[in-house]
C-alpha cells in the first residue's frame, strides 16, 4: 500500500489546477513520495474518493483543491454515526483554491513547495470537525460536517455571488468586491439562536456563523477567537444595524478586531440552533452554499488528524 493518496479537484483555482498538476505531481516524484491519485470529474465526488481510499487501507489523503475540496474531503473520512472510517487516517492539504481560509489557522503553507514538504513532517494536529443538521428542500435529513465555518445570512450571499465569478481576481479580491455587492444587496433576517439549550439572541441580523477555524472570504478573521481542537464552537453574530455602518465595520473584520463592536455578540459553545423565524436563510459551509429553514449545529464525536508542518 503506498504511503499517500492525493484526491484532486481540476476545477479548483478557477480551473488553473487541471494545468498546474501534472507540474504538482512532478514535485512529488522528485522529493520520492510514494503515492496514488485520482482526479475528481463531476462536483461532490472527492468525499466518495477519499473514503474508497481510506476503505482500501491508504492512511494520508490529501486534498489538492480549495475549501470546497477539503470540505469535501474532510467529509469522506466520516461514517453517518460520526465516527472515523480508519482512526489512523489523516488529511493533508494542497490548496489551490482561492479562498483558502482553513490552510490559514492550521498554519499549512499556501505555496505548494512548501506545502508538499510539509507532507512529510510526519506531524499532525487534531483538528475538529462541525456538524451541521437541517432539512434540505426536498425534505430530507441532512447532516453535513465541515471544518472551518458555516454560516446562515450573509455569507452564504457573498458565496453564491463569488462561486459565480471567475475569482479571477484571486482570493481576496474575489471575496472583497462579492461581500461589498453583497452587504447592499442582502436583507437581515429574523433569526432565533438557541446557545447549548438557552436561547442567545431573537431578531434581526445579517450573519451567524459557526466557527472552527478563524478565517473565510478570503482572509477575514471572523472568529478570532477560535480554536481548532478546543472541542467548543465559536458563534459569532452580526446584528443588523445601517449598511453604512456594516460596509464601514467591514475593515475591522480583516484584522479580526470586530468583536467590541456593540453590534456584534461572540461566544463558545458545545451546540447552536439558528432559527428562521420568515423562510429560508441562505447556507454556507466551508464554502459550499443551500438555503435552509432551521439549522442545528454541534461538533462531530470524533476530530480529523491534519497533517502539517
Ligand atoms: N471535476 C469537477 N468538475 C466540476 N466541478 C467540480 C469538480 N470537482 C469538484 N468540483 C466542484 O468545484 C467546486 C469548487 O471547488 P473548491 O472550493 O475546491 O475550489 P475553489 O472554489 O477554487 O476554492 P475556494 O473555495 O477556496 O475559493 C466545489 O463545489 C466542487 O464540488
Amino acid at each position: 500500500m503506498k504511503e499517500f493518496f492525493f484526491v484532486i479537484n481540476p476545477k479548483s483555482a478557477n480551473g488553473s489546477t487541471a494545468q498546474y498538476w501534472p507540474r504538482i505531481k512532478e514535485m512529488l516524484q522528485d522529493e520520492k513520495y510514494d503515492f496514488d491519485y485520482q482526479l475528481t470529474s463531476a462536483p461532490n465526488q472527492a468525499d466518495e474518493i477519499a473514503m474508497e481510499a481510506i476503505r482500501k487501507g491508504y492512511e494520508k489523503i490529501v486534498a489538492v483543491g480549495g475549501d470546497g475540496t477539503v470540505n469535501e474531503v474532510v467529509n469522506g473520512f466520516f461514517l453517518d454515526d460520526g465516527s472515523l472510517v480508519n482512526p489512523k487516517a489523516k488529511l493533508g492539504i494542497i490548496s489551490r483554491g482561492t479562498g483558502c481560509d482553513f490552510i490559514r489557522t492550521m498554519g499549512i503553507p499556501k505555496d505548494v513547495k512548501y506545502a508538499i514538504r510539509a507532507l512529510k513532517s510526519g506531524k499532525a494536529k487534531p483538528s475538529d470537525v462541525i456538524e451541521g443538521e437541517y432539512i434540505s428542500q426536498q425534505g430530507q435529513k441532512i447532516i453535513r460536517r465541515c471544518i472551518n465555518i458555516s454560516d446562515v445570512g450573509l455569507g452564504g450571499f457573498v458565496v453564491r455571488r463569488v462561486n459565480h465569478t471567475t475569482k479571477s481576481s484571486g482570493g481576496f479580491l474575489s471575496y472583497l468586491l462579492g461581500t461589498l455587492l453583497s452587504v447592499l444587496k442582502c436583507p437581515t433576517f429574523d433569526l432565533e439562536i438557541i446557545l447549548d439549550n438557552k436561547l442567545f439572541f431573537s431578531g434581526e441580523v445579517y450573519l451567524a456563523a459557526v466557527a472552527n477555524g478563524k478565517y473565510l472570504g478570503g482572509g477575514m478573521k471572523l472568529a478570532p477567537e477560535a480554536i481548532l481542537d478546543d472541542g467548543l464552537l465559536d458563534l459569532v453574530l452580526v446584528k443588523a444595524m445601517t449598511k453604512p455602518r456594516l460596509l464601514w465595520n467591514l475593515r475591522k473584520v480583516y484584522s479580526g478586531t470586530h468583536l467590541s463592536h456593540p453590534k456584534i455578540a461572540a461566544d463558545k459553545c458545545k451546540t447552536v440552533t439558528v432559527r428562521s423565524l420568515n423562510g429560508d436563510m441562505p447556507l454556507e459551509m466551508d464554502g459550499e452554499t443551500g438555503s435552509v429553514k432551521s439549522i442545528n449545529y454541534k461538533l462531530n464525536k470524533e476530530k480529523i488528524e491534519v497533517i502539517c508542518e
